[in-house]
């Protein structure tokens, strides 16, 4: 897999990646969600330039402009509900894109230790031939991410996969890289250290998903 870890080069990404991180500014949920958004959109722009690209000429009012543009066909998947404002980040760029969106989350039974990942709803187009992008925000143990497309292989053999994450564990990159193959691409805005005994990404940045969008009851 191709690890492509975006802060290991300073960047305006860096401010956005410290407000999420930041226990009193991650009190505006408006913020946080619109930082997840920026940092999407960061991470897209990054990601584009390994698409396909062909000449194409443009007319305007003066003239004929030779330009080259991407010509693959994006489907974008987000893992609810974190998931969201990272895939509105990306949707702001790939106008054209088709959607698909898959709900995981964690099952914790008696013990809060352990969990499983429960998929439940799945909408998704064909992804034969095209250019896949999975997206979560946090990647703690990786195995949301690993469910995920295991759910999606009924759907198609996608052209390329291209994995978009905000936050990482080294676990959870190591859980991914070991999964997907080896011409996946990861695109992540932070790597961290390690997990905590309820998978809690360590410094990490908290819960995403409520964080976003206020907590929920556990089920
Ligand atoms: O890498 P993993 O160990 O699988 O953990 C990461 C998952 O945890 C979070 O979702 P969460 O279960 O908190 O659901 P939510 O988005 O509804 O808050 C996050 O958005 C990932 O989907
Ligand atoms: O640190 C973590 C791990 C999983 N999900 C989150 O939102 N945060
Ligand atoms: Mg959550």
């Amino acid at each position: 897999m191709h690890i492509h870890n975006l802060s290991q080069e300073d960047s305006i990404l860096n401010s956005f990646i410290s407000e999420i991180r930041d226990v009193n500014i991650q009190k505006d949920r408006m913020r946080f969600r619109r930082n997840i958004e920026r940092i999407g959109e960061i991470l897209c722009y990054e990601m584009s330039k390994t698409l396909d690209f062909a000449p194409k000429t443009i007319t305007t009012p003066l003239g004929t402009s030779d330009t080259k543009l991407f010509n693959d066909d994006i489907v974008l998947c987000s893992i609810l509900r974190a998931g969201v404002p990272l895939h509105n980040g990306l949707l702001n760029y790939f106008d054209e894109a088709e959607n698909a969106f898959i709900s995981a989350y964690r099952h914790h039974k008696e013990n809060p230790e352990t969990f499983e990942i429960i998929v439940e709803y799945l909408a998704c187009p064909s992804l034969e031939g095209k250019t896949l992008i999975l997206a979560d925000p946090m990647l703690a143990t990786g195995q949301s991410m690993v469910a995920t497309f295991e759910a999606l292989k009924p759907f198609g053999t996608p052209k390329n996969i291209h994995l978009v994450s905000v936050i990482g564990a080294q676990d959870g990159v190591d859980y991914v890289n070991n999964h997907f193959g080896k011409d996946t691409h990861l695109w992540i805005a932070a790597i961290d250290e390690t997990l905590s005994n309820k998978g809690y990404i360590i410094p990490g940045l908290g819960d995403a998903g409520d964080l976003a969008f206020g907590k929920k009851l556990q089920h």
